[in-house]
């Protein structure tokens, strides 16, 4: 049989099956000994897919010495070798749902009775360890290796704080070989590289890496300065005790002292293992660990032995893998970006990859000591991470692909846009600032979209776009607007002749024409007759509506550091115009509820520049209010003059919200009680406050009762308020 399966073997096949082999074996060995993996996990997965696949259609090719039939190899290593009394098998992969299903219809066949249970374990990436117990002792402790035969790493699993060198409780068995996995938590990953770049050692590439190579630590000192733990998920050899079911061999476990996962859950369907996997599909950020899957077991004991193993895993377990987040591309580039506040920040510049299904080309860096702490070179290939909707990062650069040609980021001494050079604002300060805030055109066009988006003016028509083409238009040579002084002044004839790039929103550069690769260049406002687009003339529309906005969305345009819509709100209802938050003392503006001394000096500051004034001159000869309209578009104010204090938890509203309902009734907010406070709204848990409205008698509301101040006024509130003791 074999024999003719050999002569029907293509030539062309079987060498493709060697040179994947050999690529595979290669990776396993940068992997698993060197700790150092050139390329990602996916990329790994997809090879070692593409070798079952060949196999599955020339199955001569599968012999016992292929990767697909193997743990992983047999290495040499500087670590003693020890034998594993049970074999640590690897997992089979279910890479969609179809593949799930067909897993769970072949145990439903093979496992001969209908009661049976699933449990679902997240699959936690790190490094795979084999506890030996004896008599309660740890006297042993090992990685995987090929399955048969792994490293001794006894000294080094004996500095992990979460496994017990001797197992409490009573019933402690004669022997028993623990398997879990060991991980190095995601948020102390920098730090490690920090600390590493630090001490001119190398960085790892990802938090795994991290995990495997100080557990590989020849000196066990190093290994016990770091914050690696473990989560057991599995039983190999025992004497001395009897379990039917795995989930409640993890109870024993943990009776024992063993650190066992939180997350496991038993369900009696394939329709609970799918939720189990959506849910932490969903939620695999909110873990103190990466998780790359979950992995489903039958938790039958006797029964896991009826369907038993193959070479390389166990028939009764298979392991579900999300779409992976880390892959390797090349980082091509440390740009630096400029902020509406003039910070400057280097982020990177990859080459355009595909992760966790969006497009990725920039990834952020926040600024250059991060750059130095992540220890990457432009040049190198790096592990950039994707998790969930958060921006992308760069987790740590590959090492071995260095070639010598990568060169380090230097923070550029000048302001990219505006030429201007850059430094702190404060002495000591890491960030680096461009000190041209007037009309650096990046700072303006920044604040200029701010100032036009949905928090502030709310102009329509009026993007990143046409702030761009306003502030720095390659015709004509001076730009409409130097500051945001003329805004309310652009006319269509200044629109017309404008042509400016197009600028990509992320890296803030000219995009490209894929064609011919030029800079896209257009004429932003006009069509190809000269005329002006509908857009334009919506947008100069909208900005003739926006001179009548309420004060607050006015003042929050303004840009003024500290000062956002909470404080902006603050201050329009306080001051009810603009002239006279100029005139107020500093300390007038720091009494405000909501204001403070920050705020109150940052407002002092931005009044005195004139430049400043200056635009406040030109709004208010262009016709834009700058007072708080006679309450029109504030409706009533029913609460006005009355003080309310807010505590604990509130079911309807965050602390923010219930803040603002009542401040846009006209109430002030404080924060602590006293005689003069009108009522004090508390959730749960209210603490002291409570207990001092109680003393002075200051009406106390419920959730109920704040309901009723909201919708019916004090004086119904004063009847709902919760009865004081006498
Ligand atoms: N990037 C590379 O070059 C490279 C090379 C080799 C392997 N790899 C990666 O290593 C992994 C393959 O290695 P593998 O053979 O260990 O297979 P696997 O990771 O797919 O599954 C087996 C392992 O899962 C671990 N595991 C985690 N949680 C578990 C749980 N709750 N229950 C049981 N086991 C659990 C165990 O350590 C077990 O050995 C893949 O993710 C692969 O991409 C990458
Ligand atoms: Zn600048």
């Amino acid at each position: 049989m074999a024999g003719e399966q050999q002569t029907a073997l293509p030539a062309d096949a079987r060498e493709q099956h060697a040179q994947l082999a050999e690529q595979v074996e290669e990776h396993r060995f940068r992997y698993y000994v060197k700790d150092s993996p050139v390329i990602s996990d996916g990329e790994f997965d997809r090879l070692l897919r593409a070798l079952e696949a060949l196999e599955e259609q020339y199955p001569g090719l599968r012999t016992p010495d292929s990767p697909t039939q193997k743990v992983a190899g047999q290495y040499e290593t500087e670590l003693a070798k020890v034998e594993h009394r049970e074999r640590m098998l690897s997992l089979d992969n279910a890479f969609d749902d179809e593949e799930l299903a067909a897993w769970a219809e072949r145990v439903a066949r093979e496992v001969g009775t209908s009661d049976y249970h699933f449990l679902c374990e997240l699959k936690i990436d790190g490094l795979a360890v084999n506890l030996t117990y004896e008599k309660g002792r740890l006297t042993r402790a090992a990685t995987r290796g090929d399955g048969r035969v792994g490293e001794d790493i006894t000294p080094n699993v004996r500095t992990i704080s979460d496994i017990p060198n001797r197992l409490g409780g009573d019933r402690v068995p004669d022997l028993v070989e623990i398997r879990g996995e060991v991980f190095f938590p995601m948020d102390k990953f920098q730090e490690l590289n920090a600390r590493r770049v630090a001490a001119g050692e190398q960085p790892y590439a990802n938090p795994r890496n991290s995990a495997a190579g100080s557990l590989r630590q020849k000196d066990p000192k190093v290994t016990a300065t770091l914050p690696l733990h473990m989560v057991v998920h599995g039983i190999g050899a025992r004497e001395g005790f009897d379990i039917d079911r795995l989930s409640q061999a993890y109870d024993l476990l943990r009776a024992w002292g063993l650190p066992t996962a939180k997350h496991n859950r038993v369900v009696d369907s394939l329709e609970g293992v799918r939720e189990f996997i959506a849910y932490y599909g969903e939620n695999r950020h909110s873990m103190e660990h990466e998780i790359d899957g979950v992995v489903v077991k039958l938790d039958e004991i006797p029964l896991q032995g009826r369907l038993g193993s193959t070479s390389r895993a166990p028939r009764w377990a298979i392991a579900w893998k999300y779409a992976p987040e880390e892959v390797n591309t090349k980082l091509v580039n440390i740009r630096v970006g400029v902020g509406r506040t003039g910070r400057v920040t280097p982020y990177a510049q990859v080459e355009p990859v595909t992760v966790a299904g969006s497009e990725v080309e920039f990834a952020t860096l926040h600024n250059q000591d991060v750059v130095r702490a992540k220890g990457v070179l432009i040049g190198d290939t790096v592990v950039l991470r994707k998790a969930g909707d958060v921006i992308p990062e760069i987790l740590g650069p590959v090492v071995d692909l260095r070639d010598g040609s990568e060169r380090e980021f230097v923070m550029p001494s000048e302001c990219p846009e505006c030429g201007t050079a850059l430094r702190p604002m404060k002495e000591g300060d890491v960030d680096l600032r461009c000190p041209n805030a007037r009309s650096c055109p990046a700072q303006l066009r920044e604040r200029l979209s701010y100032l036009a988006g949905r928090e502030c003016l709310d102009i329509e028509n009026f993007g990143e776009v046409a702030a761009a083409a306003l502030t720095r238009p390659l015709e004509p040579a001076e730009p409409p607007l130097k500051d945001e002084g003329d805004l309310f002044d652009l006319t269509v004839e200044q629109l017309l002749p404008i042509k400016a790039y197009v600028l990509d929103h992320d890296s803030g550069l000219p995009k490209r024409d894929p064609k011919t690769g030029e800079e896209k260049v257009v004429t932003v406002f006009a069509n190809q007759q000269g005329e002006p687009k509908k857009n334009t003339l919506a947008m100069l529309a909208n900005i003739e509506v926006a001179k009548q906005r309420p004060l607050a969305r006015i003042i929050n345009g303004l840009s003024i550091r500290h000062v956002g819509p909470v404080a902006s709100e603050a201050l329009a209802r306080e001051f009810r115009s603009i002239d006279r938050i100029e005139q107020a003392t500093e300390e007038e503006l720091a009494a405000v509820d909501g204001v403070g001394a920050t705020i109150a000096a940052s407002l002092k500051q931005w009044f005195a520049e004139d430049w400043h004034r200056e635009i406040l001159r030109k709004w208010r000869e262009a016709g834009v209010r700058m007072e708080e309209g006679a309450g029109e578009d504030k409706g009533p104010r029913p609460l006005e003059g009355l003080t309310v204090v807010v505590t604990g938890t509130l079911q309807n509203h965050t602390r923010d919200g219930a803040k603002e309902a009542l401040q846009s009734l006209g109430a002030k907010v404080a924060g602590s009680v006293s005689k003069k406070t009108a009522f004090v709204v508390v959730g749960d848990n209210p603490g002291s406050k409570y207990d001092k409205a109680m003393q002075l008698k200051v009406p106390v509301l419920d959730e109920e009762g704040f309901a009723v101040l909201l919708e019916q006024g004090p004086d119904a509130a004063r009847e709902a308020a919760v009865p004081t003791e006498a």
